[in-house]
């Protein structure tokens, strides 16, 4: 049996984004509340009956998110442009090696718009994916 399990959080940050349309608006700096949502995936370990412990999760969020919240994004490194597609890499990236991540959703309320990555599952310590 494989489970999916996610965690959300949410983070404030400013921007600028260079466009072929709407470009004087989006080249000003101005904010927005994102929302994100990971996604992980895997069989239960038969002593703990969880895939991971979501605590776990939610400790590596907490350090995704300080990179996040209350900054300008154009200037976090190895972002690249502050897109929602770029948003998404940026957090699959900076979970570590141990988190069964399959997906990434980034999301603007107040705009929308949204987007999601998705990831290869990856092999299970015990041969399944
Ligand atoms: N493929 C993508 N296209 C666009 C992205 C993106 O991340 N990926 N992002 C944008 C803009 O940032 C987005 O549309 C928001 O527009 P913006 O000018 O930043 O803000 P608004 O004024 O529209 O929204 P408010 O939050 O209400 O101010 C465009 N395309
Ligand atoms: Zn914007």
């Amino acid at each position: 049996m494989k489970f999916e399990l996610s965690q959300r959080f949410w983070f404030d940050a400013a921007h600028t984004l260079d466009r072929e349309i709407e470009r004087e608006g989006s080249l000003r700096i101005h904010g927005h509340t994102y929302h994100a949502e990971v996604f992980v995936e895997g069989v239960r370990n038969p002593r703990t009956g969880m895939v991971m412990d979501l605590g776990h999760l939610r400790r590596e969020l907490a350090a995704v998110r300080d990179a996040l919240d209350h900054r300008l994004l154009d200037e976090v490194p190895e972002l690249g442009p502050p897109t929602l597609e770029n948003l998404c890499v940026f957090i699959a990236r900076k979970l570590s090696p141990q988190v069964p991540v399959t997906a990434v959703r980034v999301w603007r309320e107040s705009v929308g718009d949204s987007c999601k990555l998705t990831l290869p599952p990856q092999p299970q310590a015990d041969g399944t994916n």
